[in-house]
């Protein structure tokens, strides 16, 4: 009996836990300091690694857009931009007007992975470990946001670029653009999350292909597999390039963030947990956020208008 009654009362706390997860900003991570992640030290050690940067623009429209910027580099992830990727991604949770996030690369292309640079001078496996629960942590958060994301891919996304993409909730690739987790030929497996997300989005069996054959996902093959959720067309840098390949990413983000921002964050906040709670806590965090649209502004205005679906 006492058994039973300390199972029922670990439960309701788990799912008291999930429900705080889903509602609070910045509790989304994996790891804390109870798995010996202490985030302090290992932000001063990235800073020692500086160049690029994460840019953030958050637009009156719901949409932002986030910006891997190291075009010398490819894109490639410094020390530094790892730490301002995690505090980008704190400013979007604190974002209660937000609808939506677009991420992409600078100048043409999404990112080319790690800075091989950082990555020689901490190939010790305490700083690897380390690095890879913060990246870890940001990219979890990331993809908790309650905003749709979406991975605006041009040129290549490449090693933790590939993993990045997998972060989002879905993945447009430009024409002529690649996604390829290249870890295999690095002697590595993904670290950032990227193959229990790829996993996920992909089934098993393509996830162990794209891994084991460093294959280059092309957009035909992405869609094919699932892994792209459509194509953009990239036109020449001469017709306006950029602004227009991320003018058709709003376009088609528009089509699922269109709408009152509280409905938009209600509804990834039930898939979020639909898809990572087991179903009876799922339910339970559905009802709870079925309750806070429920005689919101939207319904009211929905019920008055008599609104028909034809
Ligand atoms: C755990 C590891 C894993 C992870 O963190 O999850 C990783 O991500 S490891 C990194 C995986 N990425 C790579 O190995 C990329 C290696 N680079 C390339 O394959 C090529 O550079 C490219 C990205 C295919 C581009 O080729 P190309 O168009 O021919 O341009 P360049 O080769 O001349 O590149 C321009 C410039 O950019 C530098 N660069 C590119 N990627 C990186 C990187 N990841 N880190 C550091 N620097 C990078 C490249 O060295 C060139 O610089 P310069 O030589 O100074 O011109």
């Amino acid at each position: 009996m006492a058994l039973c009654a300390l199972r029922r009362r670990l439960l309701r706390s788990s799912c008291a836990a999930w429900s705080r997860l889903l509602q609070r900003p910045s509790s989304g991570c994996v790891y804390s300091s109870v798995h010996g992640f202490h985030q302090d030290e290992i932000t001063e050690k990235l800073q020692a690694f500086p160049g690029g940067s994460v840019d953030l623009l958050q637009q009156e429209s719901g949409i932002a857009v986030l910006t891997i910027n190291y075009p010398s580099r490819m894109n490639a992830f410094s020390g530094s931009m790892m730490v301002e990727l995690e505090e980008r991604v704190s400013q979007l949770e604190s974002w209660t007007d937000g609808k939506g996030v677009i991420v992409r690369g600078a100048d043409g292309t999404f990112c080319s992975g790690s800075d091989l640079t950082a990555v020689r001078a901490i190939s010790n496996p305490q700083d690897g470990m380390k690095m890879c629960m913060f990246m870890q942590n940001a990219l979890t958060r990331l993809l908790r946001l309650p905003l749709i994301s979406v991975a605006l891919v041009e040129g290549r996304a490449l090693g933790g670029g590939a993993e990045l993409t997998t972060a989002c909730d879905f993945r447009l690739m430009a024409s002529g653009s690649v996604i390829q987790f290249v870890h295999k030929h690095m002697g590595l497996v993904p670290g950032w999350g990227g193959a229990a997300r790829l996993t996920r989005i992909v089934g098993s069996r393509n996830a162990l292909k794209l891994l084991g054959g460093a294959l280059k996902v092309d957009p035909e093959l992405g869609l094919q597999i699932g892994l792209a959720d459509g194509v953009v067309e990239a036109p020449q840098a001469a017709e306006g390039g950029a602004g227009v390949v991320l003018q058709q990413a709003e376009n088609w983000l528009s089509h699922y963030a269109g709408g009152a921002a509280p409905v938009i964050r209600a509804v990834k906040k039930v898939v979020l947990s639909g898809g990572e709670l087991p179903l009876s806590e799922a339910l339970r965090t559905e009802k709870d956020v079925f309750g806070t649209v429920w005689g919101g502004p939207a319904n009211l205005q929905a019920l008055a208008s008599k609104s028909k679906h034809r």
